[in-house]
């Protein structure tokens, strides 16, 4: 292994003091505190420890945090419903659905009836739409985390060529967004993409972000390139259940020159991304200056 690890867990603990400075400050000068609501629905066992994860660092970060665990068999029109009531709480300044959904309930409508001003986690059409034109939005906080570990480990992203692999609108195409925005020539790679191998070795920075382990060897990878891996994948190995990202950390460790370990890269930055979006959306309802260094 030569390449410099980026760890995310250490990155996102210093977000997460930022976001809690914040809110003390918005606490004592103007007596707010942002509210975050979080909705899950049904038992999926992952969602759950995400869920938990989300409320116990709000809290940790000094904001009031909401959880609305709903049963499985919830219907489409009483999530709604619960959504419209939390558009409509004052105390409420973000509002995430945790995803997966259950399969009787259409995702884009759900995620199109938050309000954008809370759509903390930047789904909305609106918010896709802003972040696509290069207009303020809510950004998605995945590769807005993705984005913040890139900017501090090589600065300036401005003309490196990147490789986004996965085409997902939560994830692939919003940090195509982002890199395009800070002036990277970007390719979005897929599973048609043909000669993929010769595609990424152009890349100065992969984002791999496929759901498939180990999809992406170090003989993918240029020397010295940064690798971004978003892929939490469980698989079996030597017989016990281990957690493995979409690059093959041991032969891509090898060559590049950064790289994100799974787990402690992406993973914790998501939620500490999730904890500043909160903070801007709160400033932006209330008319505040935004917090500097927590939006892209
Ligand atoms: N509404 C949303 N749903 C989902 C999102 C999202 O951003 N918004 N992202 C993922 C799940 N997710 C947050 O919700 C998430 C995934 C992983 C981690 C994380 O910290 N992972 C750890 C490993 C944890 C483990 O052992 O399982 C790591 O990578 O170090 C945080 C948040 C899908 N749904």
């Amino acid at each position: 292994m030569s390449a410099t690890i980026i760890d995310g867990k250490a990155f996102a603990a210093t977000i997460r003091d930022k976001v809690a400075g914040h809110v003390a400050r918005l606490s004592e000068e103007h007596g707010i505190t942002p509210g975050l609501a979080v909705v899950l629905v049904g038992e999926d066992p992952a969602s759950q420890v995400y869920v938990r994860s989300k409320g116990k660092q709000t809290v940790e970060a000094g904001m009031s945090s909401y959880e609305h665990k709903l049963e499985e068999d919830t219907s489409e029109a009483d999530l709604l419903a619960l959504i419209d009531r939390l558009n409509n709480d004052p105390s409420v300044h973000g509002i995430l659905v945790q995803l997966p959904l259950p399969r009787h309930i259409d995702e884009d409508l759900v995620i199109n009836s938050i309000d954008p001003v809370k759509d903390v986690d930047g789904f909305h059409i609106s918010n896709v739409g802003l972040l696509g034109t290069g207009q303020k939005s809510m950004v998605p906080c995945t590769p807005l985390g993705c984005l913040m570990m890139l900017r501090a480990h090589l600065g300036n992203l401005s003309g490196l060529d990147a490789v986004v692999i996965g085409r997902s609108n939560i994830v692939g195409k919003p940090m195509a967004q982002l890199l395009l925005g800070d002036s990277c020539t970007v390719t979005i790679a897929h599973s048609r993409t043909r000669d993929i191998a010769d595609v990424v070795r152009r890349a100065d920075i992969v984002v791999a972000a496929v759901g498939r382990p180990e999809m992406v060897p170090g003989d993918w990878i240029k020397p010295g390139a940064t690798v971004i891996d978003v892929g939490i994948n469980r698989i079996e190995r030597d017989g016990r259940n281990v957690l493995v990202g979409d690059v093959d950390f041991a032969s891509a460790g090898k060559v590049a020159g950064a790289i994100t370990p799974v787990p402690g890269g992406v993973g914790p930055m998501t939620i500490a991304c999730l904890l500043a979006n909160t903070v801007t959306a709160c400033c932006r309802v209330n008319g505040l200056a935004e917090p500097e260094g927590l939006t892209a």
